[in-house]
């Protein structure tokens, strides 16, 4: 199975300060791969670089075998690799399914003149943007909310929005940075299974950074552990806990707090 996602000595310098240092990763078709570590190891600035937030100091990515490196955020978006981020960030004043349609602009904006005479194929195509947004709708429970507006929705569900939100683009790549990060264990329990059901039903694969252990440890199928910018460890679940290297930094970690 080839590659969706393969980076190789990636780097990141602030100034003096080295965030991210010769880090490689793989991530295949349908899979969940996470990535963790003590606070400020390094996991958000992966994700930036990554995904266009921040140009690498070095190191090369590619996606669908394309060299990525350099790319700005959008056109990496367009090619099918979107994220979220560690605070939600939604078009707050808009309703729940105008959120989901913006999200698909790129398939719904025909041509302008199309728009103006509304020709067959441009009402085709909104018709299927409007179906598509009740499809992710009704996947993560917010039907029910469609026309309120972003603002007005619990924390828990405007994180299950981002995530429709991202799903609406038609990725192949969903990149979630701390997805259960002020989730109650319901919901929780319930991102677990929509995490699980977005790669085995709908062929995405999932890079993860969380902190939530029983999370990571019960949906992933492999792990990257990174310490102080630095590769740690790596493995499944069970070679991940069992490691040494790996309880120490943990430990370490917890003896700082
Ligand atoms: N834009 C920036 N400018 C300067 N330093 C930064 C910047 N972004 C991150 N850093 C530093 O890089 C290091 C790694 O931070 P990063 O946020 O990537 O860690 P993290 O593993 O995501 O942490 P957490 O789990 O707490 O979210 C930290 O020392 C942080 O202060």
């Amino acid at each position: 199975m080839s590659a969706l996602l393969q980076v190789s000595d990636l780097s990141m310098r602030f100034g003096g300060l080295v965030a991210v240092d010769n880090v490689a990763l793989t991530v295949k078709p349908q899979q969940v791969v996470s990535i963790i570590g003590p606070n400020g190891a390094g996991k958000t600035t992966i994700f930036n670089c990554l995904s266009g937030f921040y140009r690498a100091s070095g190191g090369q990515v590619r996606f669908k075998e394309q060299l990525i490196s350099g790319m700005p955020g959008f056109k990496i978006a367009r090619l099918g690799m979107v994220r979220t981020f560690q605070h939600v960030r939604l078009f707050k004043e808009m309703t729940v399914l105008e959120n989901l349609l913006v999200a698909q602009h790129r398939h719904l904006n025909t041509h302008f003149l199309a728009g103006l005479f509304k020709t067959p194929a441009f009402r085709r195509a909104e018709r299927q943007g409007l179906e598509l947004a009740h499809y992710w709708l009704e996947k993560v429970q917010l039907t029910c909310v469609a026309n309120r507006s972003a603002d007005n929705l619990s924390y828990g569900q405007q994180r299950r929005l981002e995530i429709a939100r991202c799903m609406a683009t038609r990725p192949q790549l969903l990149m979630l940075d701390e997805p259960a990060a002020g989730l109650n264990p319901n919901e929780t329990h319930e991102l677990n299974h929509l995490i699980c059901d977005l790669r085995d039903n709908e062929g995405v694969s999932i890079l993860l950074i969380e902190h939530d252990m029983k999370l990571v440890m019960g949906i992933s199928d492999y792990i990257y552990v990174v310490n102080q910018g630095r590769p740690l460890a790596q493995g499944t679940s069970e070679q991940v806990r069992s490691n040494k290297d790996v309880i120490n930094a943990y430990l370490g970690d917890v003896e700082h707090h």
